[in-house]
């Protein structure tokens, strides 16, 4: 699984990144900055099920902070997208395929209103445009790839009668499409079941359709702390108005926080609404550190960078952790660790979609699994519910 960090040049998307990943990058106030993109790991963090139960975790695949479970997921930070980058503006919208495989995209937008259409300084720009701009130029990249051989492609199947969605999901394989996917997106549309008869609107309509079930987004309202109450409000109602999470962000102010956290200065563990400083620093550092406390965390109750990340996971993706034992009396795996895994699963994943994950063998030897907080068997048909602990009983052989 992977978050693409994305957006117009100069709004924050590699502070964002570096925040997030702690991966030094380069980051200044102009356009094009970043040009190769930057890939890092980032953590989504849950509540971690020791905190509910009292016990010491010994997490392999994970880390463990003050009772919340931090998952790993990569993250990648791509160059500036400008109007008419599909057309070769800018840098193109080539670089896009670095994020063929993201599942999900935040939308970084420079909710101050300072930086115009091409990243650079302004008095004032909508940041609202950049919503649709962004939009336009996703769906023309994939238009880009679907248009590829596309008539010749088209004949094929109608002439070998392949199935549709079946073809198309394989030309789209690259950015990581199904065929449900596929097929969401032909019936929302109601386009016919002979390609040959779509015509260019039908193929650019279907792009976007495309993008919002296989690229969903969430919008990060950056630079928030030099954003005012009204700007910020009516980014979030616009962004609401077209299906969008949005929230405010401070990149910068979470990178400092996370910065001076790993050079010990100051206890912060990202998203919280304050952190604790640890030991003394320069008169600057504390000036800079207090500023952020009163600018942002007790304005908006913590810089948001980890919100979105939670968010997108959690909200956008419908993704649940959920934790494999093979003891369920003592929460521990063969070797005695306690809550060693966690596993990231679609809502509405079952024990046996567990059971393939942690191994092939597990999920073909399936006979049933056991909730281990309520010490209830299950079975195949049971919904795994957010930071569940299954024991799962397999033949192997
Ligand atoms: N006030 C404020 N400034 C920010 C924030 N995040 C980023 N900036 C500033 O915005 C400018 C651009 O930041 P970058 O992270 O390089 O932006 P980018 O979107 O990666 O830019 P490109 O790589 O050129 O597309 C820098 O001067 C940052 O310090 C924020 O939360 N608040
Ligand atoms: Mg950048």
């Amino acid at each position: 699984m992977e978050i693409g960090v994305v957006g117009k040049p100069n709004v924050g998307k590699s502070t964002f990144f570096s925040a997030a990943t702690l991966v030094d990058v380069d980051i200044a106030n102009y356009p094009f900055t970043t040009i190769e993109a930057n890939v890092g790991v980032t953590y989504v963090i849950a509540e971690h099920p020791c905190k509910e139960l009292g016990c010491k975790p010994n997490p392999q695949n994970y880390e463990y902070r003050n009772g919340l479970a931090l998952i790993p997921v990569k993250m990648i930070d791509v160059a500036g997208l400008v109007p008419g980058a599909h057309e070769g503006r800018g840098l193109g919208n080539k670089f896009l395929d670095d994020l063929r495989m993201a599942s999900v995209l935040i939308h970084v937008v420079d909710a101050t209103g300072k930086t115009d259409a091409e990243g650079q300084p302004t008095d004032y720009h909508d940041p609202v445009d950049d919503i649709e701009f962004l939009e336009k130029e996703i769906n023309y990249w994939i238009y880009g790839i679907l248009k590829k051989n596309w008539d010749k492609f088209a004949k094929r199947i109608k002439l070998q009668r392949i199935p549709l969605e079946r073809a198309i999901a394989e030309h789209l394989s690259g950015i990581g499409v199904s065929e449900n996917d596929v097929w969401a997106a032909i019936h929302n549309l109601g386009l016919g079941d002979d390609p040959t008869g779509w015509r260019d609107e039908d193929l650019l309509a279907f792009a976007s359709a495309i993008r919002r079930i296989n690229k969903p987004m969430i919008i990060a309202a950056n630079k928030a702390d030099a954003a005012s109450d009204e700007q910020i409000e009516r980014l979030r109602r616009e962004g609401e108005r077209r299906g969008y999470i949005v929230v405010p962000t401070s990149a910068a102010a979470e990178l400092t926080l996370r910065k001076a956290a790993k050079a010990g200065f100051i206890d912060y563990v990202p998203g919280s609404s304050d952190f604790k400083i640890l030991k003394p620093m320069s008169s600057k550092q504390e000036k800079a550190l207090k500023l952020i406390r009163e600018r942002v965390l007790e304005r908006f109750g913590s810089t948001g960078v980890q919100e979105v990340i939670n968010r997108a996971v959690f909200e956008l993706l419908g993704l649940i952790p959920v934790y494999p034992v093979e003891d369920e009396n003592k929460l521990t795996d063969g070797f005695g660790n306690v809550l060693p895994h966690v596993h990231l699963m679609k809502r509405g994943s079952t024990p046996r979609d567990l059971a393939y994950k942690v191994h092939t063998d597990l999920g073909e030897g399936f006979l049933y699994a056991v909730n281990a907080k309520t010490k209830r068997r299950v079975g195949e048909d049971y919904e795994l519910e957010f930071n569940d602990i299954i024991k799962i009983v397999a033949v192997t052989r």
